[in-house]
């Protein structure tokens, strides 16, 4: 069956998106998933992602990792997919849709997109790292020189070490640049590669730099591999909600697989 995929990409971050309200896709060929995913016998992504019709929100998100697998939370995906639904008809410059972590607001300006993240309340302070869940789990650590830092051996080394093991954590290594601008380069779970940026990481960032006193700003810019992305939270007695995660997400190409 022919089917018509669209290339997105949120400052880097890159995913094929497939219009599934029909439900054509065969959701449980992670192989053929996999195959689209690969940067050489593929079209080459770091995700897929379906749009699907919702009972109550105004369309589904279903994310998959290049691994085939369905995945938890994508910020960048979600930014994406908004500026598809947009590109659809689907929505004019608002949407709400439903994620596998639940509701998210969306706000298109443009070629930038606001996407509102999952209240967090629970973040785990270590000595040398911090851990939170921002839809996607996250270990974030502060390193220096991270232009010249090893992000895919000591990555791969945290994610499939103790305590995350077989299920596994995305790792977020930062560098403050500023008060309220940090450098970030994340291996992400699923790609088990660096990618230019990772949305559910730099919220993480944001929020573990504002946890740890390292920023005083409610609104934290983040400087990765694929662009500038920003972060604004409130902080209250619960942990961080009203969380946006803002930045560019561009339609690259369309084009027709065989499913
Ligand atoms: N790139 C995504 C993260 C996907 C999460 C996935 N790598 C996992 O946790 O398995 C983002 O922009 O938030």
């Amino acid at each position: 069956m022919t089917v018509t995929f669209y290339k997105y990409q949120g400052t880097g971050n890159d995913f094929i998106i497939v219009d599934n309200r029909l439900q054509q896709i065969d959701k449980n060929n992670t192989k053929r998933i996999e195959e689209l995913c690969d940067r050489r016998f593929g079209i080459g992504a770091n995700g897929f992602i379906l749009l699907e019709n919702d009972k109550i929100a105004d369309f589904k998100m279903v994310y998959y990792n290049a691994d085939g697998k369905e995945s938890s939370m994508c910020g960048n995906g979600g930014r994406c997919i908004a500026a598809f639904a947009k590109y659809l008809g689907i929505i004019s410059s608002t949407a709400e849709f439903e994620a596998i972590d639940g509701l998210h607001k969306a706000r298109i300006n443009g070629d930038i997109v606001y996407l509102q993240m999952q209240n967090v309340e629970t973040i785990e302070a270590y000595k040398d790292h911090t851990f939170l869940d921002t839809g996607s789990p996250h270990h974030v650590e502060l390193v220096s020189q991270i232009e010249a830092f090893d992000v895919k051996q000591n990555g791969a080394k945290i994610r499939y070490g103790q305590p995350y093991g077989r299920a596994g954590s995305n790792v977020n290594f930062v560098e403050q640049l500023s008060n309220d601008r940090f450098a970030v380069r994340t291996y992400e779970r699923g790609v088990e590669d660096e990618t230019l940026s990772c949305g559910t990481g730099v919220t993480a960032v944001a929020l573990a730099m504002h946890k740890g006193a390292k920023t005083n700003s409610d609104e934290v810019s983040l400087k990765t591999q694929g662009g500038e992305l920003k972060v604004k939270f409130e902080e209250d007695k619960d942990g961080y909600k009203n969380i946006w995660l803002i930045g560019p997400a561009q339609q690259v190409f369309k084009g027709e697989i065989e499913w």
